[in-house]
């Protein structure tokens, strides 16, 4: 089954026409990565499913319910996390208050889910370490860890990250694929934008590469990692 649908999506932002019908899947259970060239659209295409921006034709549909329209917080609400680029975290606010915010349920620390929090710090030692330092202080990884601890700090049917390796050394990396694997197998769906072709081989299940505002390429990561000659002319200087 698939949990996420676009059909046909198309994207403007003002007078630009930057999504020219995109066809994605992302199955239930599994980690899809998007790929493709600076510029393809894979930003836009995530923003569009989060409803920041609206398709102005096609659809998208979350476990069949048409999501086209819907308001962010509402796609928010139906169990859908969502990491920026630019990660969303407060740099002058404390770890702790970064988490806090990001858990609408509680108030104050003790409120938020005790169980669920050892889990987090288990994938995330960071969150835990730096717990009460203000985030701007976090490293570049370390502030990535805790942009994915913000986005899961409830239950998730579906977690969206655009590019978490970007700018990790390989030490974090390895931790950050470990984390993913470990939310794979507590049953959240993963979609993630990638440049890092090494990241997303080990592991993507599946794989849609986009190029000009649509999806080019789509299918299992296993084919794609083993065709070299389709990642040199669907991703070029890219890898
Ligand atoms: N706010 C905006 N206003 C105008 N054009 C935009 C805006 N955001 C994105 N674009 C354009 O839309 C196209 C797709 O951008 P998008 O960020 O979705 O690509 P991407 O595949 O995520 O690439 P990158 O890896 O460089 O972020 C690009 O040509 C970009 O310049």
């Amino acid at each position: 089954m698939n949990l996420l649908e676009l059909q046909g999506v198309h994207t403007h932002i003002g007078a630009y026409h930057i999504l020219h019908g995109v066809d994605l899947v992302v199955p239930q259970g599994q980690v899809t990565m998007l790929l493709g060239r600076n510029g393809a659209g894979k930003s836009t295409t995530l923003r569009t499913i989060m409803g920041l921006w609206h398709a102005s034709k096609g659809r998208v549909a979350l476990a069949g319910q048409d999501i086209t329209a819907a308001a962010t917080p509402q796609i928010a609400a139906l169990g859908v996390a969502y990491v920026p680029e630019n990660m969303g975290i407060f740099a002058d606010l404390t770890v702790k208050e970064n988490m806090l915010l990001a858990a609408r349920a509680a108030k104050r620390a003790e409120q938020m889910d005790a169980a669920r929090l050892q889990w987090i710090f288990k994938m995330f030692p960071a969150v835990e370490k730096f717990w009460n330092h203000p985030a701007g202080k976090l490293s570049g990884g370390q502030k990535q860890m805790l942009a994915v601890a913000r986005a899961i700090v409830e239950p998730r049917q579906l977690l969206i990250v655009d590019e978490p390796s970007k700018g990790l050394a390989p030490a974090i990396i390895d931790n950050m694929i470990d984390a993913f694997a470990e939310l794979k197998a507590q049953g959240v769906t993963i979609l993630l934008v990638e440049q890092n072709l090494n990241f997303a081989k080990r592991l993507g299940d599946t794989v849609a590469v986009m190029d000009n505002g649509c999806v080019v390429h789509a299918g299992s990561m296993a084919d794609f990692a083993a065709d070299t000659a389709l990642q040199q002319s669907l991703l070029g200087l890219a890898i």
